[in-house]
């Protein structure tokens, strides 16, 4: 089967159609394109699930809280189109701008508690777009399962709650972060990092995995965390705009991880945002904090 390029609900909904009258299972991959292998990781899981995969390529503005970072976001069509027949995705869903937001839209799917703080703290409404654009995905895709990475680890709790808490009929798949082998989370973003820049990045996943090791052996969270800001910085991130320990599930802030915890960060070089996170083992009875 050949990928198809689909740019109306309408079209998508008709395609949908068919493929569940022949009883096939469907998954979607929200993504606002550039793909690379972090996104191709989601694919495959998309594949593994489900019998037809739809691949979402928009670029949603009511998510950008800065017309610079949107107006910079790489668009690379062809290129993913490409990546993506080869990899055996059924349908590439491309719509334009007013096909996602008619004139006169109104509508704001907005998640509380664990859109609050960490990236929804710095991108004000920014977690309110994604809801709302995850939202009409889910829905005009009627998809059994939808594939998101947990390189965006509280966008995944988003989806998780909005799913759970308007009875949308889908299974959330969360996907590892996939890395370079110097460990620097894959990113559209990384594109726009110099050479100088690109030296420094994979410091923050290093940072991030030593400090959760520190915390998973009882050291004190709030020394280890000002440790691990005091060495992002000396690793030559320009700002560090938070570096916070969570609960996994919640995202409430925890002091000991007495259960599995998420140790996340977002750091900037020069213009360039990175986030990253990794798990933290819970301490088990025996350890001391
Ligand atoms: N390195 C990665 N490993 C696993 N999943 C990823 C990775 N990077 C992105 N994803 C996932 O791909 C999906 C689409 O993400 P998106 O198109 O925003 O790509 P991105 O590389 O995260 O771009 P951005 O520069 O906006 O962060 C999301 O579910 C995201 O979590
Ligand atoms: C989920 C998503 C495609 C919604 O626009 C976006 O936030 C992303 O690419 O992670
Ligand atoms: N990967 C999350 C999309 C964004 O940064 O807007």
């Amino acid at each position: 089967m050949s990928l198809t390029v689909v740019r109306t609900v309408h079209e998508l909904r008709e395609r949908v159609g068919a493929w569940r009258r022949a009883g096939a299972t469907v998954a979607v991959v929200p993504t606002m394109g550039a793909l690379h292998d972090g996104h191709l990781s989601l694919v495959r899981t998309a594949l593994a699930r489900a019998d037809r995969v739809i691949v979402t390529l928009f670029v949603n503005p009511k998510q950008f809280n800065n017309a610079a970072d949107l107006a910079a976001y790489p668009r690379t069509e062809k290129d993913d189109a490409a990546k993506l027949a080869l990899l055996g995705a059924d349908i590439l869903f491309a719509p334009d701008g007013d096909e996602m937001y008619a004139p006169g839209f109104s509508t704001t799917v907005s998640v509380s508690n664990v859109s609050e703080g960490l990236c929804g703290g710095h991108r004000p409404g920014h977690f309110d777009g994604v809801a709302t654009v995850v939202t009409k995905l889910l829905l005009q895709s009627g998809a059994d399962f939808a594939c998101f990475g947990e390189k965006d680890f509280q966008q995944l709790q988003v989806v998780r709650r909005l799913v759970r808490d308007l009875d949308i009929p889908v299974e959330i798949v969360g996907c590892p972060t996939v890395r370079e082998a110097d460990g620097l989370a894959l990113s559209s973003r990384n594109v726009r990092l110099c050479e100088e820049q690109r030296k420094i990045a994979p410091g923050l996943a290093a940072i991030l995995f030593e400090t959760a090791e520190r915390l998973a052996e009882g050291a004190d969270a709030d020394a280890a965390l000002a440790a691990s800001r005091l060495a992002l910085t000396e690793a030559g991130f320009d700002m560090v705009e938070y570096l916070e320990l969570r609960d996994e599930a919640t995202l409430m802030p925890v002091v000991r991880p007495a259960k599995p915890a998420r140790l996340l960060a977002a750091v900037w070089l020069g213009d360039v945002r990175l986030i990253d996170n990794v798990g933290v083992a819970a301490l088990t009875a025996g350890r001391s904090a």
